[in-house]
């Protein structure tokens, strides 16, 4: 299996409205480092997974749609607890949804990274069934 790799980062604030999450409740920032990973079981006739920097560009699009805001505003994440496991998920499902990569390209993944000790990632088909 080949993977094609691009990072990138986003700052956003939230707010984790779950006695579980203790003082997270409260307004709070976080800045994310974000890898995207696309899984391809061949390459293509280029010898690539893709092109990195289209690839780069497109996860750069999906921040630009989420970073600098805060989240407890955005109409697309009402009543969503969003932790970095479910805007992994976003971030995977949204670049997935924009990047046009050919059908040799079976997953895509978002890695999330909260701090240089915790992340938390989402991996899933490159295109619905
Ligand atoms: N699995 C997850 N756990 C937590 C997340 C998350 O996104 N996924 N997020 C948070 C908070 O938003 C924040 O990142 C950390 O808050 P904090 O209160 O510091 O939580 P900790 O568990 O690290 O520390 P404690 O003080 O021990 O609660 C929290 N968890």
């Amino acid at each position: 299996m080949f993977s094609l790799t691009v990072r990138d980062r986003m700052m956003v604030a939230h707010s984790l409205a779950d006695p579980f999450f203790g003082a997270a409740q409260r307004l709070h920032g976080a800045t994310y480092v974000v890898e995207l990973t696309l899984w391809a079981d061949r390459l293509d006739q280029h010898g690539v997974v893709a092109d990195l920097g289209v690839v780069a560009s497109g996860l750069r699009a999906v921040l630009a749609g989420l970073e600098l805001r805060n989240l407890d505003d955005e109409p697309s994440l009402a009543g969503v607890l969003t932790t970095t496991e479910v805007l992994a998920r976003e971030v995977a499902d949204r670049c997935a949804a924009r990047l046009a990569v050919g059908p040799h390209v079976t997953e895509v993944e978002a890695v999330l990274r909260e701090s240089d000790v915790a992340w938390a990632s989402y991996r899933r088909p490159a295109r619905e069934a």
